[in-house]
């Protein structure tokens, strides 16, 4: 402890809890005090027992919720109940103080985002007790609140001398000006608050990781690494909206180290930041509500919009059940790119992970456990998207009878687990090159498809233009003919009668003559949307020439016909059509005839129906003729 620090505890300056916080600090620190005591000092601030009730809540989800003081001591146990209550009492009490370039508000904003962070990482993280982490995110800083409070003009100067020159460390200035920084203050406070070394030490050292020592899979280290993200957290969250784009992809390159996988960042984040706002209101303290996280990330610029284009982002799974490789290999993959990173520490998760999010790559360790890489790639290739898939298998030793045994299991690569970030990129570009030619073939297939379509509808359209009468949109003569000579086929096979009848409308070179042709292409449309509505279901209505139509009868015998063709004659000349600027009354004579034994092909029965057509026009025309016997119309 320097003598700076020592001087500073001696003469009482630095920040203390008051009221109950202190009463519990004491209370707990007495051999025999009973959970009951403690909870009964805590019932006496409802502050503070509407908080810890509210923070035991938030990190036991799994089991009823809390609702009194009692259980919510018994659920965080003393020692977490003390240090909550000092850490709530210090922010109660420290909103605003006498240094005027400290930003007290900004301070607690940032703090009780490091908290809410930690805790939510100790949930994915099993270092500590969730709540443990939230006062150790809280206090994490309490050095910068101890110097502002015990030196306020001096840490002003501290300040603004950080703000002119930033790229020097904020623990260099306060070291120059007040030869102790607030590193080693809030760890001497912590430590005499009874906060354990566990908390403190890896505080030490969040601030530049690259000097603490503590082993790759120690908790120490996991606990530094939280630290480090969690401010990292706030930093963004507190940022202008020019920063928070590159301070969000910082954030998600770090989180890898905690087998964050990018795409959960989004709604880890959102959900930190969520109960950062209801905090804030809870404890009056600012913490605006943000933007999903999403939308923050993702504002690319053009220029890493085409860079991203040249080189696709790939889904890449790496599987390795040592957790310090893991987390290096994923932290080299998202450096620098947009790819998506998965991670898997066994084989049984791999496959299914592999089978859920259909990775383009898949770095796995050949000593996989519980399925090992070889196993896992034959599994793989057994299935149709796992043939798609890039898969380099990693070993630590460089060994013949492993490579070959790769291979056959169908291995695309080969890589050493100690792998650089250059080795590493050097075997993303094949996958990159198959990804891209992937998509490129799935692009020209998606495209063949819709020209094909394209066509398919083109050629419908054709084939009814080449059947339609343009005029009035019935079946033409060509239709009219195939259409006949199905119903002809038809009836052969059934034995059923077919009948046809040809109508033609009485005098329409007149109506042409005396109106001009317009007008009698308006009387042709009229009498043929007459007949298609008044005809029956199953007869067809075609327009075979000029003024001429022909209605195609099946399972209908000569009778039923000639008393259908009546109806429609009768239809006709009742209707009244409006010609030019007057209206006119039209009729049509109609022949009909049946299909009988002797009748040789459909041309014989068109020109049946032709020749009693004209009987009926000779007959004195608005009439229906048939010639296959006599018959009383
Ligand atoms: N407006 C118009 N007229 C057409 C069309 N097709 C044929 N015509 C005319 O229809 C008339 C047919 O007349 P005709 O077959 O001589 O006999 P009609 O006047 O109908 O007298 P009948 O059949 O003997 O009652 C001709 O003047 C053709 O020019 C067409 O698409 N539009």
């Amino acid at each position: 402890m320097t003598p700076q620090v020592e001087q500073l505890k001696i003469s009482g300056q630095l920040p203390t809890p008051r009221g109950v916080a202190l009463a519990i600090l004491e209370l707990s620190r007495r051999d025999n005090t009973t959970l009951g005591e403690i909870a009964h000092v805590v019932q006496t601030d409802p502050a503070l027992s509407g908080r810890l009730i509210k923070l035991a809540n938030a990190v036991s989800c799994i089991t009823r919720p809390v609702v009194s003081v009692q259980e919510a001591v018994v659920r965080q146990g003393m020692a977490t109940v003390r240090h909550l209550a000092l850490g709530f009492s210090l922010l109660d009490q420290y909103r605003k103080g006498a240094c005027d370039a400290f930003d007290y508000q900004g301070y607690w904003s940032h703090s009780l985002l490091m908290a809410l962070t930690m805790q939510a990482l100790g949930q994915r993280i099993r270092v500590a007790a969730a709540d443990e982490l939230f006062v150790c995110g809280l206090l994490a800083q309490v050095g910068q609140l101890a110097l502002a409070t015990a030196y306020p003009d001096d840490y002003s100067a501290v300040l603004k001398a950080h703000h002119d020159a930033p790229d020097q460390p904020l623990v260099l200035h306060e070291r120059n000006r007040l030869e102790t920084d607030h590193g080693e203050l809030g760890i001497v406070m912590m430590g005499d608050w009874g906060i354990p070394r566990f908390f403190t030490d890896p505080l030490a050292h969040y601030e530049d990781p690259a000097h603490a020592g503590f082993p790759h899979d120690s908790r120490a280290n996991s606990l530094l690494l939280m630290l480090r993200l969690s401010h990292r957290l706030a930093d963004f969250a507190l940022a202008g909206t020019a920063a928070q784009p590159d301070l969000a992809r910082q954030w998600v390159e770090q989180a890898a180290a905690l087998d964050i996988a990018p795409e959960q960042a989004g709604a880890f984040i959102d959900e930190v930041l969520a109960s950062w706002h209801e905090w804030g209101g809870l404890l009056k303290i600012p913490a605006a509500a943000l933007p999903p996280f999403a939308e923050i990330y993702h504002g690319h610029n053009d220029a890493e919009d085409a860079e991203a284009e040249s080189e696709p982002p790939l889904r890449i799974m790496v599987a390795d059940g040592n957790a310090f490789t893991r987390r290096k290999t994923m932290a080299l993959l998202v450096e620098d790119s947009s790819h998506t990173v998965y991670p898997a520490d066994n084989g049984n998760t791999a496959l299914a992970l592999a089978m859920e999010v259909l990775p383009h790559v898949i770095l796995a360790r050949y000593d996989l456990p519980l399925l090992d890489g070889q196993e896992l790639c034959q599994a793989l290739r057994a299935t149709d998207e796992g043939r798609r898939m890039h898969i380099v298998l990693m070993t630590d030793e460089h060994n013949e009878d492993q490579l070959s045994r790769a291979y056959e299991a169908g291995a695309d690569g080969y890589a050493p687990t100690t792998l650089s970030a250059k080795g590493l990129r050097t075997r993303l570009r094949a996958a990159q090159r198959t990804v891209q030619l992937q998509a490129a073939w799935e692009k020209d297939r998606t495209q063949l498809r819709q020209i094909a379509a394209e066509l398919a509808v083109a050629n419908r359209r054709l084939a009814n233009a080449a059947l339609t009468d343009l005029l009035t949109g019935l079946p033409n003569r060509r239709s009219a003919m195939d259409q006949l000579e199905q119903a002809w086929s038809a009836a052969t096979r059934s034995g059923l009668p077919l009948s046809v009848m040809v109508i033609d409308i009485d005098h329409f070179k007149t109506i042409n003559d005396t109106y001009g042709h317009a007008a009698g292409d308006a009387v042709l449309r009229e009498a043929a949307e007459a007949l298609r509505t008044s005809a029956r279901r199953e007869d067809s209505v075609c327009r075979i020439g000029g003024e001429e139509f022909l209605v195609i009868c099946p399972n209908t015998d000569l009778d039923a016909a000639m008393y259908s063709a009546e109806r429609l004659r009768a239809t006709l000349s009742s209707r009244t059509i409006a010609v030019g600027e007057t209206t006119k009354k039209i009729t049509a004579s109609i022949g009909v005839a049946m299909r009988e034994p002797g009748t040789a092909d459909i041309d014989a029965l068109v020109s049946a129906a032709d020749k009693a057509l004209y009987a009926a026009k000779q007959g004195g025309r608005n009439r229906t003729r048939t010639l296959q016997r006599s018959h009383p119309l």
